[in-house]
């Protein structure tokens, strides 16, 4: 189909639809809001008072959800912290730590954990997508690799009962993910929310319970990289 075709129906599909206008009745800045609302009120996943790091949290939909869900009723602070992170910038979100950072990079993590400061987190939030190259292996590869680092950030920074729900694709290495999930997590769910388009392949999973919890250590605290 022709570039010019296909936008022409990307618009009016977005613009007809019913979660882009609800989105923009609730404040909220992107549709994307309605998946975490569906996927929480389905596994009471968000809480007052908890911890939780939401990666790859540009525009912010996902950290305002959480921040109305851990508002006090008299619309003062927030009982409890998130911590958003992502390569692009964030317009700020009361309440929010955000960091700007590339999850991948050594550097990154440790910003995350200093904020931390040695807390661990009840839930890790991942909705990281890679700009896609349209090489089905090598766009795979990058998902797989953002996922990989989404569950060795959780083994060593959320508590032992603690949960990751991180977005995946189907047809970008999704039988690998899920193995991976069901070696470190006690239980794995699949959902699809009823705000995830029908056509395309995201799909979410949530692992809850760690079975192999580590200790965090920075690179520093390895001596990788001392020049003294
Ligand atoms: C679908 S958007 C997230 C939308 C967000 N959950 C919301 O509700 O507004 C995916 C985000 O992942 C970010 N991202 C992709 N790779 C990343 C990486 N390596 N490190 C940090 N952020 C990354 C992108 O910059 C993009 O903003």
């Amino acid at each position: 189909m022709a570039k010019n075709k296909l936008n022409k129906n990307w618009l009016h599909d977005h613009i007809n639809d019913p979660y882009v206008k609800q989105a923009q009745k609730d404040g909220f800045r992107a549709r994307a809001a309605y998946k975490l609302k569906e996927i929480d009120e389905a596994e009471k996943l968000i809480k007052q008072g908890q911890v939780i790091v939401d990666l790859g949290c540009t525009p912010g939909s996902w950290a305002q959800y959480t921040r109305r869900k851990l508002a006090g009723k008299e619309g003062g602070g927030i009982n409890g912290t998130i911590i958003g992170l992502d390569i692009l910038p964030m317009e700020p979100i009361a309440d929010v730590h955000y960091i700007q950072g590339d999850f991948r990079e050594d550097v990154v993590l440790d910003q995350l954990a200093a904020v931390l400061e040695g807390r661990r987190t009840d839930l890790v939030l991942s909705d990281m997508a890679p700009n896609l190259s349209g090489i089905p292996t090598a766009d795979a590869a990058r998902m797989e690799h953002l996922i990989d680092l989404a569950i060795e950030f959780s083994q060593m920074h959320l508590k032992p009962g603690g949960a990751l729900l991180v977005k995946c694709f189907k047809d970008m290495g999704f039988t690998q993910i899920v193995e991976k999930f069901r070696l470190e997590f006690k239980t794995v769910k699949q959902i699809k929310p009823k705000a995830s388009r029908d056509k395309s392949s995201e799909i979410f999973l949530l692992g809850r319970g760690l079975k192999n919890p580590v200790e965090y250590k920075s690179a520093q605290d390895d001596g990788a990289a001392l020049d003294i």
